[in-house]
């Protein structure tokens, strides 16, 4: 049977998730608002700086009034309220973001002045130093962070100093994730002979939340196809816009994907590739559904290959890098199949793999810091040759 190309079903994959390209917004405090990707530009409705304040524990002066010994006057603490206007030839205490007062134009840092009895001996200054002007930053009604950026702690930094509670971003894909699989059972569970924990649900979990996604559902079913049907009708009433189920998509006797999917429509492939050959799209009620295979090490690079790049685009992430790296040893790979190998970087920038090219391979995935990408028509590789690197 001819393999499809990798390319035939990642495209076919982008098709059936266009439409979560399409965005609404919500308004979310600042707190949650880490990640997420700003609707539109937020305005500041006050100046930053608010007002003109020091920059420097010092005392404030007039600086024409400089070099000169000068009586001190009081003190201006960073603290609300208005400080007294400073009167011409003296001079007041002032703390770094405390209000200048009027008539003062300088600042001289405490460790420049010296003490002579109460009164202080100031060098000369030039006007406007250390004064930290109102709206110096910002003025108010300007973008403190324009549309479309996703939002790291200094953004929020800038939000929260401009006053701002919360913001609109927009909504992140909802995605259902389901396990498929009599022998599944829940993480830490006792396992009977012939159960394995569920390790697929927690990394699409993980993987897609990594991904700038929210999962709204997860859900673990055995090979029963109306127990399949019953949890994508969950999946949906959770509010989920795409479905990832792993499991059951290959030729056995109990394929519960294809069982349930394949007669409403679903298209089942084998693709040229290695890990995550057996691969569905399906739609369940008009909402997509991706289907992996169950092999871990499979159904973890297929998201990485088919999902991750448009949730990624979506949430304003980078997309995955890419590189090439020589190979620290000679390797061989099956004809007519693009090997997705799991490999890391030495210190003399050759990539090795770790652990074999098994899809149940799952520690061995988990040691592993990139993959190397061989080529379907490539069988044979010699060390120092250049192969393709994706980090993980
Ligand atoms: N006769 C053939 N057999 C198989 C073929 C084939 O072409 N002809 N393809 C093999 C390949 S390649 C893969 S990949 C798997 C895919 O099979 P399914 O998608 O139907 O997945 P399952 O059979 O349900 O499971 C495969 C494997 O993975 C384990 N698994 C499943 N779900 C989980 C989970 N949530 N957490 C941890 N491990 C899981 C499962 O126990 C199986 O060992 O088919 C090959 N067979
Ligand atoms: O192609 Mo399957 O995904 O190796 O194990």
């Amino acid at each position: 049977m001819a393999r499809t190309p990798v390319e035939t079903h990642a495209a076919r994959v982008r098709e059936l998730l266009a439409p979560l390209r399409e965005r609404g917004t919500e308004t979310v405090g600042l707190p949650d608002a880490l990640g997420r990707v700003l609707a539109e530009a937020a305005r500041s409705p006050i100046a930053l700086p608010p007002f003109r304040n020091s920059q420097m524990d010092g005392f404030a002066v007039r600086a024409a009034d400089l070099p000169a010994t000068l009586p001190i006057r009081g003190e201006v603490a960073a603290s609300p309220g208005e400080p007294a206007a400073l009167a011409p030839g003296s001079t007041v205490r002032i703390m770094t973001g405390a209000p200048v007062p009027v008539g003062a134009d300088a600042i001289v840092p405490v460790e420049a002045a010296a003490m002579v009895g109460d009164a202080v001996r100031l060098p000369a200054t030039a006007a406007g130093a250390y004064v930290r002007e109102a709206g110096s930053d910002l003025a108010a009604g300007d973008v403190v962070v324009p549309g479309g950026i996703r939002l790291a702690s200094r953004h929020l930094a800038a939000l929260a100093a401009a006053g701002l509670t919360d913001v609109d971003v927009t909504t992140q894909p909802r995605i259902a994730i389901i396990s498929t699989g009599s022998e599944l059972a829940e993480p830490g569970a006792p396992l009977a002979f012939g159960q394995i924990p569920d390790a697929n649900g927690v990394a699409l979990d993980a993987a897609s939340r990594a991904s700038g996604a929210t999962v709204v559902h997860r859900g673990r079913v055995a090979d029963a196809p109306d127990r399949l049907a019953a949890e994508l009708d969950a999946a949906l009433a959770a509010g989920a816009e795409l479905v990832l189920t792993s499991g059951g998509v290959s030729m056995g006797a109990h394929e519960v994907v294809r069982d349930l999917l394949e007669p409403l429509g679903a298209h089942v492939d084998v693709l040229a590739m290695q890990p995550g050959g057996p691969q569905a799209t399906a739609s369940w009620r008009g909402v997509p559904v991706v289907c992996f295979p169950g092999n871990p090490v499979s159904s973890q690079v297929s998201f990485e290959l088919f999902v991750a790049p448009m949730l990624r685009e979506v949430a304003g992430l980078p997309a995955a890098a890419a590189s090439h790296a020589p190979l620290a040893a000679a390797l061989t790979s099956p004809p007519g199949k693009r090997q997705y190998l799991r490999g890391r970087r030495r210190d003399d920038g050759a990539v090795e793999t770790v652990s074999g090219p098994g899809s149940h391979l799952v520690a061995g995935l988990a040691a592993a810091e990139l993959l190397l990408v061989v080529p379907e028509e490539v069988t044979a590789l010699a060390a120092g040759d250049m192969v393709e690197v994706r980090a993980l």
